[in-house]
């Protein structure tokens, strides 16, 4: 019988880089045949964008799949096993499959679809690589934070959960099987070195820690691990609380189909093209600030020019740069904003089209 075929896992919360590292894995795939999978929270498709805009042969935009029918840990028999088939029916078949999650996605429910019968003797997850914003964490604005949640609790008896964003954090640390501290370039050495320390700890003995900017990281310590996670779940903990037990009490294995969702929201703004791509700059961080935002990211034309601009933003820091042609992209500006539910959309939106 053939070989099975590797799939790698690449799990991060929002804006840790997943994007970029799957770029630069592309780039420099020298040859091998790599489809993905990619699955995004909030419906513009702009990672799939970014990834297909890469001007290289090795990333046809067919060997891309999105997956927009909400998060994939979520939908794995209706979206994303049938997917899984589907590339492996393809002639010839891929030399590996690498599936972008979702910053919100847990891993360990994805793993576990490996073991559906259709797709266990055909796949095998290589690893599961969890990407990590390295400033972000160290500054503790969305992760696993301590002294936050101390002064939480202390503040408030009735506290007796973590915030889902270190309860995420917790599980896409707890099913790595290497961890990418990225962004290694916006930090002091120290920190980094004191971070992947940290995790280290955090993480299942034997686990991988290393550390990049831009995710570049060499391809083949990227793929090839050869682990296989779904052979090994249990030692992948899953740490994550429902929030919405059944009352039954029948805690079913599958049961994370609405895993917190519902404690982030994600909408679309549109406005007028932009003038000055630094002073729109400037004005998305204003906004990110006041209103708590945790992802923003998009296109837009700028008056009178003739590529599109595309912005991104993780937390307070606001990324922009010219990418390609807009070609018959009507000119304007797209947004998706992401934060935690309570967003005061239409005043973010105001505040976007000032
Ligand atoms: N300075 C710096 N910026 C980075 C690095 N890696 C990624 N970025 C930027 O961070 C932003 C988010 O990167 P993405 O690769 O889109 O992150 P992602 O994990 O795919 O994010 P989601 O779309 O939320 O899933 C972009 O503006 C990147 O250019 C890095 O190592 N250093």
């Amino acid at each position: 019988m053939a070989a099975k075929i590797p799939a790698t896992v690449i799990t991060g919360f929002l804006g840790a880089g997943k994007t970029t590292l799957i770029r630069h894995m592309l780039q420099n795939a020298k040859g091998k045949r790599i489809a993905l999978i990619i699955n995004e929270f909030g419906d513009l498709g702009v990672d799939g964008d970014i990834l297909k805009g890469c001007d290289s042969d090795v990333c046809a935009s067919d060997d891309i799949v999105e997956l927009s029918n909400g998060c994939i840990c979520c939908t794995v028999a209706d979206d994303f096993i049938p997917t899984m088939e589907a590339l492996l029916a393809r002639s010839p078949a891929p030399d590996h499959i690498v599936i972008e999650t979702s910053g919100l996605a847990l891993p360990q429910p994805l793993v576990r679809a490996f073991n559906w019968p259709g797709l266990s003797t055909r796949v095998t997850v290589d690893s599961v690589v969890t990407v990590v914003d390295g400033l972000a964490v160290t500054e503790g604005r969305f992760a696993h934070d301590v002294a936050a949640v101390d002064a939480q609790r202390a503040a408030d008896d009735g506290l007796d959960h973590e915030t889902p964003l270190s309860e995420l954090f917790e599980d896409q640390i707890a099913c790595a099987d290497m961890i990418v501290i990225n962004k290694t370039d916006l930090m002091a050495p120290q920190a980094a070195s004191d971070l992947a320390d940290r995790l280290k700890g955090e993480a299942r003995a034997g686990v991988q820690v290393v550390r990049t900017s831009m995710g570049e990281l060499p391809v083949d310590v990227l793929l090839g691990q050869g682990i296989g996670a779904e052979d090994d779940l249990e030692a992948r903990h899953e740490v994550h609380h429902h929030h919405h037990h059944d009352d039954d009490g029948d805690d079913h294995h599958d049961d994370h189909h609405d895993h917190g969702h519902d404690e982030f929201e994600s909408f679309v703004v549109e406005r007028d093209e932009i003038a000055d791509p630094a002073a729109f700059a400037a004005q998305l961080a204003q906004v990110i600030r006041s209103h708590d935002i945790l992802r923003l990211k998009g296109f837009t034309s700028v008056a009178g020019k003739p590529m599109r601009l595309t912005v991104q933003a993780v937390g307070p820091r606001v990324d922009h740069y010219f990418d390609q042609p807009l070609g018959q992209t009507p000119r304007g500006a797209r947004l998706v904003v992401i934060g935690e539910a309570g967003l005061d959309q239409a005043a973010i939106a105001a505040a976007l089209q000032a």
